[in-house]
């Protein structure tokens, strides 16, 4: 494969990976790791509580330290790497946007889910209008076949999206399936194609490389795999394939695998692994983020994790609906207690 791919790369552990540690990053980690990333020369920082702007709140967990706080603090120490945020319709808000943008965000990561690419068109404008570089995340990607994503992602790129992203929340998607998804969304639009991976089935690696193979340009990794679930396709890791491929990144391969093993690994509650919860949720099309909460309700209820996590993947549970997640394990409680 040429060399001449301008793959970019997005570091999502200072958003996704803020799911893992229960949104609890300090000003000091937040600093450390982004000015590390700008000297390894990474591309994109996404920096946000991990619901994106405004996700601080009972429903989704509550920041320990305000997000624009980390946001300005990433901005002060990155003056290579772009810091970018992520936002969800519903959750942020027009006015979020504006403060990221003045804080120095330069690019707004719009995510909705895979149906509902019509409301993120308010806030893709607003982004182009600021002057950000925009994304469309079209999030649980395996819930709907090609035809219907490229419809969404063609909704996406007619608001101004510079690159539209598929997204695999739950980790479901197996390489055939990116493939054929990727090859579809490439022939149908002009912009960028980007994918974002999770490793519950431990085939984010495969799944990657199956999009960058079929025209992918716009990649996400987590550093560590510092993402929900089992986390993300891991950067280091990526970079390091990516270079044995001839694919130049411009990351620091060395650079990079110091930043995982120095400064992220030590601040990991635990590592970040396939377990029997994150392989659930990849094999019942689970939402990525829901890991906590469901391991929280498991143990309120005295339910068996996994039995939440493929109710919720039956009953199509989606980001938004976490207050679910209690009611399934009630449910679910209550059966157990009239069966015995
Ligand atoms: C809000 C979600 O965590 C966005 C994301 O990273 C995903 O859907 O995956
Ligand atoms: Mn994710």
């Amino acid at each position: 494969m040429s060399n001449q791919l301008d793959i970019k790369l997005t570091e999502v552990a200072l958003r996704d990976g803020s799911h893992a540690i229960s949104h609890q990053y300090t000003v000091e980690q937040v600093t450390n790791i982004t000015k590390a990333l700008n000297e390894a020369r990474v591309p994109y920082i996404e920096v946000t509580h991990g619901d994106g702007l405004g996700g601080s709140s009972l429903q989704y967990g509550r920041s320990l330290t305000d997000e624009l706080k980390l946001i300005e603090a990433a901005v002060s120490v990155a003056d290579f790497s772009k810091i970018a945020v992520l936002l969800l319709p519903g959750i942020g808000t027009i006015e979020n946007l504006k403060e990221a943008a003045n804080l120095g965000a330069k690019m707004a990561r719009v995510a909705t889910h895979v149906t509902e690419a019509d409301v993120s068109k308010q806030h893709i404008e607003t982004a182009k209008e600021l002057g950000m570089e925009t994304v469309g995340f079209l999030m649980m990607s395996h819930m709907v076949g090609s035809e219907k994503l490229v419809e969404q992602a063609k909704l996406m790129e007619s608001y101004g999206a510079d690159t539209v992203y598929m997204v695999d929340s739950a980790g479901a998607l197996l390489p055939h399936e990116v493939r054929e998804r990727t090859r579809a969304l490439k022939q149908e639009l002009s912009c960028h194609v980007g994918f974002h991976g999770h490793n519950n089935l431990s085939v984010a690696m495969g799944n990657t490389l199956a999009a960058i193979e079929e025209g992918a340009t716009r990649i996400d990794g987590s550093i560590r795999c510092l993402g929900a679930g089992a986390g993300n396709t891991q950067t280091e890791v990526l970079v390091a394939v990516l270079e044995k491929m001839g694919i130049e990144t411009g990351v620091d391969v060395y650079k990079i695998m110091d930043i995982a093993e120095d400064i992220v690994a030590p601040i990991l509650p635990k590592p970040q692994e396939i377990d029997r919860d994150s392989l659930t949720m990849g094999y019942a099309g689970v939402y990525s983020s829901f890991l906590l909460h469901a391991n929280r309700a498991s143990k309120k209820f005295g339910v068996d994790s996994r039995d939440i996590l493929m109710e919720l993947g039956r009953r199509e549970i989606v980001g938004g609906q976490e207050d679910m997640i209690i009611d399934v394990a009630a449910e679910l409680a209550g059966k157990e207690k009239t069966a015995t």
